[in-house]
């Protein structure tokens, strides 16, 4: 399939093969307003891309495939229900052409784990087939396209670190130095509705206050300050994903035990994250966590790092 296409027959800014690197997030601060009468929640979410990495390869093919390697492959969807897929699917249709693509993901991200993974596998698709079409985008019609695939997706198209309101959706870029992490990845997934599902329950009849993220975060953020970081690191579904997976709360303590400043649930979970004050603890804690037998793989990574990016 890869090359069967004569790519003569694609305009003369279209490419033989595309492939896009793509960043997993966490969220350092996720407050969660009320359910809206759509069903989502307003955030104030602030996310951070970290050094965490998928690739996503599109190739001209007779009609829309897509397959995938990494130890998670088996629990990604191939048919049109991937994020990659579907990006595919809206850029096309705005294009007016064919979505006749083969997308390959190389899956590093873990799978269902509230670290982003397709949402960044359907931003990665969609700068992948607009280089493949020659089609040249403007940014903000591609951010529009991210939104209508998921509140996560225009944050991995723009990476970096980024405060997102509405439902997530609506970024503005803050400013971050480098921060080091581990993330400790749990036996099998949580789904993200189940989880907000469950804030919801745990929340009813109480006053859910407006979503908001302090200063004092964003002042460590800027600041680089890995101290004060942890001292404001704060998830709102946190409660929602240990209530679902109590078992995570003695990973969380064995990431504390082992030295980390701070451990959070990452997003919806069940990958916990683990803020540490630099590479050389990050190597010592991912150790004692994967000693620990509290969870099935350990990954150390940075950022902030840039979006979705075309590889040369
Ligand atoms: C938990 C986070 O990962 C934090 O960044 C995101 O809020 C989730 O983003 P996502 O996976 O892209 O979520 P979407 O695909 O937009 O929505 C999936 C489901 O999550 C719930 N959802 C999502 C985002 C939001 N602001 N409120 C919600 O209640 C809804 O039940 C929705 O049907
Ligand atoms: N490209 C993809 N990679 C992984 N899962 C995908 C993909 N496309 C669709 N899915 C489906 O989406 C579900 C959620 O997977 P994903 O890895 O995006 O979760 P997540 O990281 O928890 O998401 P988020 O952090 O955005 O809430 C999977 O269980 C799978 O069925």
């Amino acid at each position: 399939m890869a090359g069967g296409t004569d790519r003569r027959t694609r305009g003369p800014a279209a490419r033989a093969a595309v492939t896009v690197r793509v960043p997993a997030k966490v969220n350092v601060r996720l407050a969660v307003g009320a359910a809206r009468p759509d069903g989502f929640h307003d955030l104030a979410n602030v996310f951070l891309a970290v050094s965490l990495f998928d690739e996503v390869t599109a190739t001209p093919a007779d009609a829309l495939t897509v397959t995938c390697e990494g130890p998670d492959a088996a629990e990604v969807p191939l048919d049109r229900t991937n994020l990659a897929a579907r990006a595919a699917e809206v850029l096309a249709a705005r294009a007016g052409r064919e979505p006749a693509v083969h997308l390959h993901i190389a899956k590093r991200i873990p799978v269902a784990g509230g670290m982003a993974g397709g949402s960044a596998d359907g931003a990665a698709a969609l700068l992948a087939c607009d280089a493949l079409w020659g089609l040249d985008t403007p940014r903000a019609e591609l951010l529009d396209l991210c939104a209508g695939l998921g509140s996560d997706v225009p944050f991995s198209l723009v990476g970096a670190a980024a405060l997102g309101t509405g439902r997530g959706e609506l970024l503005t870029p803050v400013d971050a130095g480098t921060f080091h992490w581990v993330f400790a990845v749990a036996d099998g997934g949580l789904s993200t509705p189940a989880v907000f599902r469950e804030f919801d329950r745990l929340t009813a009849g109480t006053d859910v206050p407006e979503p908001a993220c302090g200063p004092a975060l964003l002042a460590a953020l800027a600041a680089g300050d890995p101290d004060a970081l942890a001292a404001t690191l704060a998830n709102d579904l946190q409660p929602a994903a240990l209530a679902l997976r109590p078992r995570l709360a003695d990973t969380l303590a064995a990431g504390t035990a082992a030295g980390a400043l701070a451990g959070i649930v990452s997003g919806s979970g069940p990958t916990t994250a683990f803020l540490v004050r630099d590479a050389a603890a990050a190597a010592e804690v991912a150790a004692a966590l994967a000693a620990s037998g509290t969870c099935r793989a350990t990954h150390v990574a940075s950022g902030p790092v840039p979006g979705a990016t075309v590889l040369p």
